[in-house]
Formats: structure tokens, C-alpha cells, sequence
């Protein structure tokens, strides 16, 4: 059995919530690093010509320190303290410009710059708790440094205040549905349409994050996959729609059967996998042979007939039969194999393995 390429959805998710992805802040942060250590060269040079020595230099070792974070950002693992670290003394330095007494009118359109990356470098909330403080700073600082004893001057505020207050709504409003979007995209690519559970990435992304949680705690675990009997007849004799019922009381009765903490998924066609989290060797097949039994007995009405089917079982555990997501899949798969090519409607454990078919006098001990 192949297996589907690793991924870890939960990151994903994780990292949808946070602005953009990890790997375009970086790129992002990488681009604001080298502009504003360009203009900061600039500037210094400038203050220098004009024999604003001390200022030039402080310009100069700002612009070095950026040029520095530049190199630093691909790899640092703090990628969060180096936004942070930015950001606030990037805003800050903003609000202290506006400060100085005869500053050019224009340095406020940096404030409206604020929301903007705030947003797209930490994402909703985060980015609304910084950039809402240092837009009311903003506006303060403009409403005290300049008299509002004429009209004109409380009009400019007033658009000030207006502008900030529109950028503000209007990239908290794109980066709400920017999350819904991509959620809503997640939970798409990780479930099976049909039954609701978990898809073949999605159940191949627990099971690599089970193996790893399971050999730090040392706690063991079964990996189970099932295959439905003949399956292709319910399609041949009773149609399609048929088919996909009988696919969707089986989702529900493995679901419900199992422990919230296990895994259920449907890997493909009429194949399911099943993650039963600290279980004993011996118990996994104690379970597993009473969902056996139980789709045995089930029963599934469609009009005035009623679909009755079998399922085959393989089972490999953590770690006796595999330390890897790969060769817990091989096993398990090789036992299921196994348990078709005795007849069906059995459950085959790697290692020493019973196989109990209906309708035989007796079990029947298998090595696998
Ligand atoms: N209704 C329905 N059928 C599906 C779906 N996906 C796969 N199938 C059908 O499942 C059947 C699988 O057939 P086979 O691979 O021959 O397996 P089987 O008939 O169960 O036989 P064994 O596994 O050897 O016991 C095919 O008829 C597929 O069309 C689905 O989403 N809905």
C-alpha cells in the first residue's frame, strides 16, 4: 500500500490563523528588512553630508542590524519575537517621528501602514491588539502635536482619524474571511465527502503524529485497516446510491464503536482505517473482532430490500510491528490481504494471528 505524502494539518491550521504562511513572513519580513536598512543607509549618508554626525551613526548601526535580521530571519526558529521586535520598534520610531516639531505633514501616512502589516505578518487577533493601541497613538500624538485652533486643522485629523479607522475594518474584514476561507478549505481537504470522516491525508497526518506522540510516552497502539467484503455487488446489484449508504452506516457504526481519542477514516473506496490509541495487544483484537461482528449482523434497509455484508480485517500494533507510519501500513495491509485470501470476513493480527470466519466449525490460528 502507498501511502499519501506527509503533511501535518494541524500546523496548517495552526499557521492559517497566524497571517500569512511561515514561509512568505519570512520572505515578507526579509523584503521590509532590506528596504528599510536600504533607506536607513540612505538617511545616514544624508545626516552625514549634513554633519549630523551622532544621528548618522545611530542611522548607520540601525541599517547594519536590519542587514543583519535579513540574514537571520530564514532560519531563526523565534520568527514570532523577531515580528514583534520589529514591528513595535519599526511603529514606535514611526509615533516618535511625528513627535519631532517641524515634521513633514506626510509622515503620517506611515500610521495607515500599520494594520496593513500587522495583519499579514500575525494574523487576526494578534495583528488587532498591536496595531489598534499604536493607530490611537498615532492619532493622539497628531491631535497634540498640531493646534486644532482652526477648522482645516481638525478637518486633517478628522481625515486622519477616518482613514486609520476604514484601514483598520477593512483588513480585519479581508483577514476574517480570509480565514474562513482557508478553514473551510482544511476541513474540505481533510474529510471524505460522502462520510464525513476523516480523508486518506488526513488519517496518514494522525498516524504519523500517533506514532511520534506514542514513542515519546511509550504507550502502544493498533493500526487497523478494514475492507469490505464483496462490496462490489451492493454497487452491481442494487446501484450506486445503495452503495453509498452502506458506505455511510459503516462510517457511522466504526465511529461510534471507538473511543472519541481513536481515529476512524475512510481511506478510498470501500477500504477504512481505524488509529485505537492505548490498547493492548491482545485487546485490539478483541475489539476489532466485535466490529467484525457487529458489520456482520448489520442491516442496511434500501427500498423493499434489505443489504447485508462482511468485512475483512488486518491489524498491526505500536511498536511490536513497526516503529514508522510507512511499516505499520505495510503490515496491516499484508494481514488484511491475508484475511481475503481466507475467505473474507476476518480479522488477521500481524505475528500470531486468529482468523474467525462465519460459518466455520472453529477459529483458525494464522501466522502473518
Ligand atoms: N457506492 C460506492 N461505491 C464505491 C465507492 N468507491 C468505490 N466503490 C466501489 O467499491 C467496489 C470495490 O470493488 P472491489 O475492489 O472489486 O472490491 P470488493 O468487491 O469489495 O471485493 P473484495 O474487496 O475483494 O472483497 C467497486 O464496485 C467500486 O465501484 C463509492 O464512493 N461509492
Amino acid at each position: 500500500m502507498t501511502t499519501p505524502q506527509e503533511t501535518d494539518l494541524g500546523l496548517s491550521l495552526e499557521q492559517s490563523r497566524s497571517g500569512l504562511r511561515d514561509g512568505h513572513r519570512r520572505s515578507l519580513m526579509r523584503t521590509l528588512f532590506l528596504v528599510t536598512g536600504g533607506a536607513l543607509m540612505v538617511f545616514g549618508t544624508l545626516q552625514f553630508l549634513n554633519n549630523h554626525l551622532l544621528l548618522a551613526s545611530a542611522e548607520f548601526l540601525v541599517s547594519g542590524l536590519l542587514f543583519f535580521g535579513r540574514y537571520r530571519i530564514r532560519r531563526t526558529p523565534n520568527l514570532e519575537r523577531w515580528i514583534y521586535g520589529y514591528l513595535i520598534s519599526g511603529f514606535s520610531f514611526a509615533l516618535l517621528i511625528l513627535i519631532v516639531p517641524d515634521a513633514s505633514i506626510t509622515a503620517y501616512v506611515w500610521i495607515l501602514m500599520i494594520p496593513v502589516l500587522s495583519y499579514l505578518l500575525l494574523g487576526k487577533r494578534a495583528g488587532f491588539r498591536l496595531s489598534a493601541p499604536f493607530l490611537l497613538a498615532g492619532c493622539v500624538v497628531y491631535a497634540v502635536s498640531t493646534s486644532l485652533g482652526n477648522v482645516i486643522a481638525v478637518i486633517d485629523l478628522l481625515n486622519l482619524v477616518l482613514c486609520a479607522v476604514l484601514m483598520l475594518a477593512f483588513v480585519h474584514i479581508y483577514e476574517t474571511r480570509r480565514e474562513e476561507a482557508e478553514m473551510k478549505l482544511f476541513t474540505m481537504a481533510q474529510s471524505d465527502f460522502l462520510t464525513g470522516l476523516a480523508n486518506r491525508a488526513s488519517f496518514h497526518s494522525t498516524l504519523t503524529r500517533t506514532v511520534a506522540e506514542c514513542a515519546r510516552s511509550g504507550s502502544g497502539f493498533a493500526l487497523v485497516i478494514m475492507d469490505l467484503d464483496h462490496f462490489k455487488v451492493v454497487n452491481d446489484t442494487m446501484g450506486h446510491d445503495a452503495g453509498d449508504q452502506t458506505l455511510t452506516r459503516i462510517g457511522t457504526l466504526l465511529t461510534e464503536r471507538v473511543r472519541t481519542t481513536d481515529s476512524v477514516a475512510r481511506l478510498g473506496g470501500e477500504e477504512f482505517g481505524l488509529i485505537l490509541r492505548d490498547l493492548k495487544f491482545d485487546d485490539s483484537y478483541e475489539l476489532v473482532d466485535e466490529l467484525r461482528e457487529r458489520i456482520a449482523r448489520m442491516e442496511v434497509p434500501y427500498g423493499d430490500a434489505t443489504i447485508r455484508l462482511t468485512a475483512s480485517f488486518g491489524i498491526a500494533h505500536f511498536p511490536e510491528h513497526g516503529r514508522s507510519a510507512e511499516t505499520l501500513y505495510r503490515v496491516a495491509d499484508r494481514c488484511l490481504y491475508t484475511g481475503k485470501q481466507s475467505g473474507r470476513n476476518t480479522v488477521v493480527r500481524a505475528g500470531v494471528s486468529a482468523v474467525r470466519a462465519a460459518g466455520q466449525p472453529s477459529d483458525r490460528r494464522t501466522q502473518s
